[in-house]
């Protein structure tokens, strides 16, 4: 049996202690791919990291028959996920999860987040004693014992301390290196949080650290949930003033929500770029906003898992499992007349009320309208 840490938890044994700092990357998506570029170029800059980056990448066959794998290494391209982008020589995608992690201390978590409990069950007693965590997925788990973010699943399955980046970062624009914030969240210690700040900033993308991991992460989730109710105000052509009132509405349920699952979480966070900056671009430019608006103007008649499979060829949508997560809380907690967008969000998509639901008040809705209801946070 493999040694445990001090958080009771399987090691890796097989360790030399690195000289420089060793990354990967632990999937290869939309997102994946653009953090990828983005640590290549400063770990081939940064002289206390190792140039190669390994990016471990969900095996599949291109129909070309080829592996995708093999298909990054021979064009350092990944021609499913981002097409077009030259992800750096320093590159290397590895279909084998353990062999990816093995002697790298700095992990970067960027997968969809339905995927991360059984990645994490794959890896326990495979990573070093001395690895250091970041996620970049939007989303939580919920288990019997309440919520469970992705950070803290990482840090419990993985007896690693884990920060998260989020931020307003649809990837196809930093990929083509538009200038872009996003925000590292932290618990205590800051010369990690430096660490990681450090690695994935360019000129084009400057992130910024905040002490707040819980408020940070809570801002990147929930916002998805905002931006399916965007996307159906536009599949109904309701106009911006509609879509506006949606993201202030979402952002106060945003806020409510992450206080009052953990006291610690601060109102300046919802301010950085992982809160309001993120909620506006995702509601104006993102997928789950494109998905939400074509099942509006198909009046629901078409499920989500169809819209996702036919627009996003293989990329993932957060917005509808988190919203299913998030109603689950809500019940469980007596809140649910409380958060009428996110409650609503949920019942249009599994259709027990229609996409014209979001802004309207029946028998059928929650007990007060969305628009212009009681504030019920303070
Ligand atoms: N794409 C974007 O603009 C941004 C995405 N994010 C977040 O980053 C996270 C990852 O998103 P993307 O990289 O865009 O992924 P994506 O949406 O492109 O998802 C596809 C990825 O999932 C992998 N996959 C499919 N089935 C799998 C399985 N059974 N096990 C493991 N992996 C599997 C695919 O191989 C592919 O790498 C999400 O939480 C997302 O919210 C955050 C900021 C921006
Ligand atoms: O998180 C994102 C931008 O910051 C991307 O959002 P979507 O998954 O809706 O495209």
């Amino acid at each position: 049996m493999a040694p445990v840490n001090n958080n009771n938890v399987q090691i890796n044994n097989n360790e030399n202690p690195p000289t420089k700092f060793k990354v990967t990357i632990i999937g290869s998506g939309n997102w994946g791919s653009v953090a990828s570029k983005l640590i290549a170029s400063n770990t081939l800059k940064l002289h206390s990291f190792h140039d190669e980056v390994k990016m471990w990448v969900f095996e599949e066959v291109l129909p070309s028959g080829e592996k995708l794998t093999d298909v990054i290494n021979r064009t350092n391209e990944n021609v499913k996920y981002l097409p077009g982008i030259k992800l750096g020589c320093n590159v290397v995608a590895d279909p084998d999860l353990e062999n990816a992690v093995r002697d790298a201390n700095m992990l970067v978590f960027v997968t969809p987040h339905q995927f991360m409990e059984g990645i994490c069950k794959r890896l326990v007693g495979k990573i070093r004693s001395d690895a250091q965590a970041i996620s970049l997925i939007k989303g939580m788990e919920v288990k019997r014992e309440g919520p469970c973010m992705i950070s803290t699943l990482v840090s419990q399955q993985l007896g690693v301390n884990c920060c998260v980046l989020m931020g307003a970062n649809i990837a196809n624009e930093i990929a083509v290196e538009k200038f872009s914030e996003a925000t590292v969240g932290y618990r205590e210690n800051r010369e990690i949080a430096d660490k990681w700040v450090q690695l994935f900033s360019t000129p084009y993308f400057m992130v910024s650290p905040c002490q707040d991991v819980e408020g940070v992460e809570l801002c990147g989730t929930l916002k998805n949930v905002v931006a399916i109710a965007a996307g159906f105000v536009d599949g109904l052509d309701m106009g911006n003033n509609t879509k506006a009132a949606i993201m202030r509405i979402g952002l106060r349920e945003m806020k409510a929500f992450s206080k009052l699952l953990f006291s610690s979480v601060k109102d300046n966070t919802f301010f950085e770029s992982c809160g309001v900056a993120d909620l506006i671009t995702t509601c104006l430019g993102g997928r789950n906003r494109k998905c939400a608006e074509a099942f509006a103007k198909n009046g629901g008649k078409r499920s989500f898992d169809e819209l996702e499979a036919e627009m996003l060829q293989g990329q993932k949508l957060q917005g509808v499992s988190t919203a299913k997560e998030v109603y689950e809380v809500l019940k469980h907690k007596g809140w649910l007349e409380m958060f009428p967008l996110f409650t609503t969000v949920h019942e249009i998509c599994t259709g027990r009320l229609p996409p014209s639901a979001i802004v309207e008040y029946s028998e059928h809705a929650p007990k007060f309208p969305l628009v212009g209801g009681p504030t019920a946070f303070p």
